[in-house]
């Protein structure tokens, strides 16, 4: 089955538009000063609007203050809020009652006990997102193009709907999906030139190893 695909950190309408023309559920924002992919809310609310009823519109927050999230909320008028940061399960209660918005939690992956900080957020997190723990000396907590060991992933509770990421490419994303099942996948810096660059070839390009992948599935899965 093709999973929900999001493109993240988008600037441009190209990107925008071409994400989305080739099957993007998701497109998402990044609101994190030190982000080669930050942008403004007012910008991205313009973005967005291109695509708006096609794909999700995500912002992804780093431990935003109220009136950040306000604001993005108010400019961008997002489908769902990422929060990729230390936000605790008591503000996300606290978020998604106020707001009635979806929240997705991003959590870092390096090893077996870094899931079990997941259990606090089950029945308050609409959907989970595993990215790898950024490399010493990072700025960021996210778009680091950096992978983790997918089969941690296979303890978890089926129940837990997720999205993947973390340095997925056009020549891995086939080997993540088959090791992980996942039902969404979540990349940035694998489809740019540079850092904050969004390349619409190689976006192509993953695109059609998702559609490569999602065809051979029931092939090889099958009993014939
Ligand atoms: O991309 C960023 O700059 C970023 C900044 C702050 C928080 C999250 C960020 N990106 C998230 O990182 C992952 C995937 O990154 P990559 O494919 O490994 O480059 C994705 O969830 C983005 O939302």
């Amino acid at each position: 089955m093709k999973p929900d695909i999001k493109i993240c950190g988008l600037t441009t309408a190209e990107a925008v538009d071409r994400a989305v023309e080739r099957g993007a559920s998701h497109v998402g924002f990044i609101f994190f000063g030190k982000s080669p992919r930050n942008i403004e809310p007012d910008i991205a609310g313009k973005l967005a609007d291109r695509v708006r009823g096609r794909a999700k519109i995500v912002a992804v927050t780093v431990d935003a203050d109220n009136d950040d999230l306000d604001e993005i909320i108010a400019l961008l008028k997002p489908d769902i809020l990422q929060f990729h940061g230390k936000e605790s399960p008591e503000r996300m209660l606290t978020v998604k009652a106020v707001t009635g918005l979806p929240i997705m939690k991003a959590f870092s992956i390096r090893e077996a006990d870094d899931l079990k900080r997941v259990e606090p957020y089950i029945g308050i997190a609409d959907r989970f997102l595993f990215d790898a723990k950024p490399p010493a000396g990072s700025d960021l907590p996210g778009g680091n193009g950096v992978t983790f060991d997918w089969r941690l992933l296979r303890t978890l509770d089926a129940s837990v709907d997720y999205m993947l990421s973390g340095g997925l490419n056009k020549d891995n994303i086939a080997a993540a999906l088959r090791e992980t099942g996942a039902r969404g996948i979540d990349v940035s810096s694998g489809v740019e030139s540079a850092p904050g660059v969004k390349d619409l070839h190689k976006m192509d390009e993953f695109f059609a190893a998702v559609e490569g992948a999602s065809i051979r599935e029931p092939a090889s899965g099958s009993a014939a």
